[in-house]
């Protein structure tokens, strides 16, 4: 992708060698976005303050009707918040005329759930299309739609129509058109939504690379937990209009101390914590003290469950999983502990130490 970005290394250096973030790029400052209709007002983003910095793949999850479409649809300026301000690139998009928000809107790519490809077109005539609308000269632009189509993978494709594509292919494409125009961020909107699990993940590792190769900023709206687990490298959970919680991604799988809000998503999304139902189950067949075990550190947990014979606590995993994040792995044990009250006492502080340790309450 050189050939055209010759200064991209300045424009969007991702993180910096340590490893920090870069400057805020996406700011949302006491967002609030009210819909009135004829059923009353609904609050679709209540009070959202977030900061996105560039290089980073920031997702957004949470359940349907959550306020995801809605908040980003204000970064690009699709939509305007009724109180708060949202700044992008250093501008305030939320107080910019249509025609002032042209220009911010160049630095910004997109791309959808249904991917919004011309049907009339090629593959090759899609990107064309971007690029054109994009003002880029029409000797430049053969030369650029080729790079991209090898970038995405699909430069075999290039004189096939959208129909003839795969589901995962067409978002590729997608993803090409939303590069044409070299931008700083990318907005994905439920991108992986439409796709089978095997075609996500080819989509998804298509995205890490825009992020890590190009040094593209990613936010990525889904209600697909996997979406966030691999590409994301911070989170902010969404219910009713309300960031109920945001952090790393690690941070969020791995603790077992959510805000209540947050804890209905987290716990249906993650499949490592037992459900109400499950918990009733294992109840049913053990009698020990049942405590959700967070693998931050898998060896030092193990460590402590090794010591657990000595020490005269009986202890049986009933529950748990470990999984990978972009970063590391992670993972949540439910175990059930028998023996004198005080040996189980000692041993719960040990584990927690080791880990984030909850007492299961059902
Ligand atoms: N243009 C609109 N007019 C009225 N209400 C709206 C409008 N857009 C969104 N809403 C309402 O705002 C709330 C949040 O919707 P939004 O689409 O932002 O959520 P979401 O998390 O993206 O959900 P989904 O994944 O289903 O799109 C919903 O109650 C929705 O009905």
């Amino acid at each position: 992708m050189a050939a055209h970005t010759p200064d991209r290394k300045q424009l969007a250096p991702g993180r910096t060698a340590e490893g920090a973030p870069g400057e805020p790029v996406i700011v949302f400052d006491h967002v609030s976005r009210v819909f009135g209709g004829r059923s009353g007002e609904v609050t679709a983003v209540d009070d959202v303050s977030l900061t996105v910095h560039r290089g980073e793949v920031f997702g957004v999850i949470g359940f349907s009707g959550a306020g995801k479409s809605t908040l980003i649809r204000m970064i690009n300026g699709l939509e305007k918040p009724t109180s708060g301000t949202v700044t992008v690139l250093g501008e305030e998009v939320s107080a910019l005329s249509e025609a002032k928000l042209r220009p911010v809107r160049r630095r910004i790519g997109m791309v959808f759930q249904q991917f919004n490809l011309m049907h009339s077109r090629t593959v090759a005539g899609n990107v064309n299309y971007a690029l054109a609308t994009a003002g880029w000269p029409k000797a430049r632009r053969r030369e650029r739609v080729a790079e991209l189509l090898e970038f995405v993978g699909l430069a075999e494709k290039a004189k096939h129509y959208p129909e003839q594509l795969s589901g995962g292919q067409k978002q590729r494409v997608g993803i090409a058109r939303a590069l044409a125009a070299e931008p700083e961020i990318l907005l994905a909107d439920e991108a992986t939504s439409a796709l089978d699990p095997s075609t996500t993940s080819e989509v998804l590792s298509v995205l890490r690379r825009v992020n890590e190769e190009l040094g593209v900023t990613i936010v990525a709206i889904t209600h697909e937990m996997e979406v966030i687990r691999s590409i994301a490298d911070r989170v902010a959970v969404m219910d009713a209009g309300r960031v109920v919680e945001s952090g790393r991604v690690f941070d969020l799988f791995s603790r077992t101390n959510h805000s209540a809000d947050a804890a209905s998503f987290v716990t249906t999304a993650l499949k490592d914590r037992p459900n109400a139902e499950e918990v009733a189950r294992i109840r049913r067949r053990t009698d020990g003290r049942l405590v959700m075990v967070s693998l931050r550190d898998a060896a030092a947990v193990s460590a402590v469950l090794g010591t657990a014979g000595q020490r005269g606590v009986g202890f049986e995993i009933v529950h748990g999983g470990v999984s990978a994040t972009k970063d590391s792995a992670y993972g949540l044990l439910t175990v059930s502990l028998t023996g004198e009250e005080t040996a189980v006492e000692d041993f719960l502080a040990d584990l927690g130490r080791a880990g984030d340790v909850q007492e299961v309450q059902q």
